[in-house]
């Protein structure tokens, strides 16, 4: 039987997601022997930067997509939320297994919530969805460009000026810190998460079969189809860039809804449609839709001149 090379990024994040998907693979009843390679991104070795300014989604999956073309590794697993719109010929997204918790977190010092901090607090994030919706809900907070993995951060939070930090239940769950440290979960209804949020996206070499027959083991109905819609609506309004965007779906019976949200950084505009109905590429395009007519390009369009300059 083949053994299976996957390969992954080498924080502690990545990871912990790879070794869970091996898992998951056993717990599905696949035998084969795997090994993990350790692959350095460009994206792991920039700190200092605010990612939407060199280069956003990009930059953690390209290194990892040439070992797959290069035949030096057989599958990679990649947060789904920084997989770019298109994926370079040859190459697709083989699985997408059951998703972990979308919601953002808020983690503040003292377990002060949202509502409650003082005037003037400073919140950290180097997300610009999560800066305008925060803005939208307390205008006069401060938001501060925060770097460095989930740990880094935390440790930001207690050492630094940061009243508050903001991250991904998902990613704080995965690298095994304590539910406790989170303050206040942000429904999608105060805050809608990225496209893909809490979800996995296992990326092969598409002739591949045998390695993709193993892979759909693992995929989760539930998860397609709601990160269907999400990533179909993303990609109608998104030029590859990082913007203030926001996409959940879930399933009320047989139907997909979708939540979708386009801000300005400042949170002082804030266009947001539900959409729903059974077919998820037709809810994601016509979220998209809906959007573009209430003014998303314009905004999108303000919003990459200004992290060009
Ligand atoms: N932006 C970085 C990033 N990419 C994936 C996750 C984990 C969340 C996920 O699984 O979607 C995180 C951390 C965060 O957003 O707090």
């Amino acid at each position: 039987m083949r053994k299976i090379i996957v390969g992954s990024r080498q924080s502690n994040l990545a990871l912990t997601q790879t070794n869970w998907v091996i898992n998951e693979l056993k717990k599905a009843g696949v035998e084969n022997e795997f090994e993990v390679k350790k692959i350095v991104t460009k994206g792991d070795k920039i700190l200092d930067v605010t990612l939407s300014k060199v280069g956003g989604k990009g930059l953690f999956v390209k290194e990892i997509e040439k070992a797959l073309y290069d035949k030096e590794i057989d599958f990679a697993v990649h947060s789904m939320k920084d997989m770019p719109a298109a994926l370079p010929e040859g190459l697709i997204i083989s699985a997408i297994p059951v998703r972990e918790d979308h919601r953002d977190a808020l983690i503040s010092k003292n377990q002060v919530p949202l509502r409650e901090l003082p005037e003037g607090a400073v919140v950290g994030t180097s997300s610009l969805r999560r800066a305008a919706q925060i803005l939208a809900e307390r205008p006069d907070l401060e938001i501060k460009w925060i770097r460095g993995n989930i740990e880094t951060r935390i440790r930001k939070l207690q050492e630094e000026d940061y009243d508050a930090i903001i991250l991904a239940v998902s990613g704080l769950k995965r690298v095994g810190l304590n539910e406790d440290l989170i303050t206040e979960y942000l429904e999608p209804d105060v805050c809608v998460p990225a496209v893909g949020q809490g979800a996995l996206a296992i990326e092969s070499r598409e002739d591949d079969q045998e390695l993709n027959d193993i892979l759909a083991k693992i995929n989760d109905a539930y998860t397609v189809k709601t990160v269907t819609a999400e990533r179909t609506y993303l990609n109608l309004l998104e030029g590859g860039c990082q913007i203030p965007i926001g996409g959940f779906a879930h399933l009320e019976n047989e139907d997909v809804v979708l939540n979708a949200l386009v801000g300005t950084p400042d949170g002082k505009t804030i266009l947001k449609e539900v959409v729903r109905g059974t077919d998820p590429v037709q809810v994601g395009k016509e979220a998209a839709e809906k959007l573009l007519r209430l003014g998303a390009k314009d905004i999108i369009e303000r919003v990459k001149e200004e992290l060009d300059q």
